[in-house]
């Protein structure tokens, strides 16, 4: 078990920054995933971990031990890829030997640990396969199982489910995170997939712009997401637009509902509302806002019926676009395209970004 600090970790190639400042805390033991859109440098962050890459300046300290200098075969570090990276010519077996030979640990020894990674991974019975007799699935375990074998102290991971099947991505990462449990392993996993990473984390950073956005566990993430990107890029959001007008009220121009006053607010600011769909209720119909609910004005756009969800799309009469996830009902189900409607919302599901920055709960 090892925890991980990174502090002040910048990196550029040439004139583009990838990594400003990154400053990070993972615990021992803890599954921490760099969540963000392509380009973000999640995977710059994890090679300059790993050692493939050098910083420019930051230090990287594993269980308070610097290893920022270090090559990366010194810094005890497992890594998986996401192209599998497993040597064709060599057998499952062999793959999985080929770091601890590398180590020069005794054959004596290299013996057991790779029946134990091979058990762990639940491959032992294709123990003798090349890779080529192998699926994708199978073939990113004996990665993992080789990753494993050397006992790293941190388990880097590279978006190893990417090149799989839909299914198999969701059999395999309950699969990763039981593995990671069991052997208390602290791993640092990178996907640009937010499903994913909410479901596998204890902790996901979002990262944009080589910056950190946000670290906090996936409830957090969801529920309070610090600033309008991450509202948006984790899970679907609606924002309704609006502005701080002159008694430093925010209004939302959706409706010319006041939303809250904003106390050293700057008149004329542009502020968005945000709120998950699943939080929309719609209902056929005018009805006024309450103290505790928001209601606008709208009309049905579109409804789609997925099974479990109804999935609504309306407009509101300012114009904005508005999606709700609901349960299906006789009564929504018989809803039509034009159909005038009532979008209504709890204060308490909503958050106010102010000039589409810092993120506050509206009530
Ligand atoms: N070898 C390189 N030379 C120049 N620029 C690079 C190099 N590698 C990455 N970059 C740039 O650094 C930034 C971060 O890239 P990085 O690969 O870390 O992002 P990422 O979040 O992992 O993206 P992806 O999900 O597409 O892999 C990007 O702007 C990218 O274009």
């Amino acid at each position: 078990m090892a925890s991980v600090d990174i502090v002040n970790i910048r990196k550029s190639y040439g004139p583009v920054l990838a990594l400003s400042d990154i400053d990070i805390q993972i615990e021992s033991g803890a599954f921490f995933t760099l969540l963000g859109p392509s380009g973000c440098g999640k995977t710059t962050l994890l090679r300059t971990i790993a050692g493939f890459h050098f910083q420019d300046s930051g230090t990287i300290l594993v269980n308070g031990r610097e290893i920022q200098n270090m090559p990366a075969h010194k810094r005890g570090v497992g890594m998986v890829f996401q192209d599998y990276a497993v040597f064709p010519h060599l057998s499952v077996t062999d793959n999985v030997a080929f770091g601890l030979k590398r180590k020069k640990i005794s054959s004596a020894l290299i013996k057991p640990k790779v029946a134990e990674a091979l058990r762990i991974v639940q491959l032992e019975e294709l123990a003798h396969r090349m890779p080529h007799e192998l699926s994708g699935g199978q073939q990113q375990r004996v990665g993992l199982a080789r990753a494993i074998a050397v006992d790293p102290t941190v388990l880097l991971m590279d978006e190893p489910l990417s090149n799989l099947d839909a299914k198999l991505r969701v059999d395999l990462r309950g699969e990763l995170r039981r593995i990671q449990k069991d052997m208390g392993m602290t791993t640092i996993y990178v996907t640009h997939d937010q499903e994913e990473a909410l479901a596998m984390s204890d902790v996901v950073c979002v990262m944009f712009g080589g910056i950190i956005q946000q670290a906090a566990s996936p409830f957090e993430i969801y529920r309070n997401p610090a600033n309008r990107f991450v509202a948006n890029f984790v899970g679907a959001n609606n924002f309704l637009a609006g502005n701080i007008d002159s008694q430093g009220d925010a209004i939302l121009t959706t409706s010319d509902l006041k939303v809250r006053s904003i106390e050293g607010g700057i008149s004329d600011t542009k502020i968005a509302v945000s709120v998950r769909p699943e939080a929309v209720n719609v209902s056929r119909g005018s009805h006024a806002a309450s103290d505790d609910m928001l209601t606008f004005d709208g009309n049905i756009r579109q409804i789609s019926f997925i099974g479990r969800e109804l999935e609504v799309h309306g407009k509101t009469h300012l114009g904005d676009d508005v999606r709700a996830i609901l349960r299906p009902t006789s009564d929504l189900l018989g809803l039509a395209e034009g159909d005038p409607v009532t979008f209504a919302f709890n204060r308490d599901e909503a958050i106010l970004f102010e000039n589409g920055e810092t993120g506050r709960r509206l009530s």
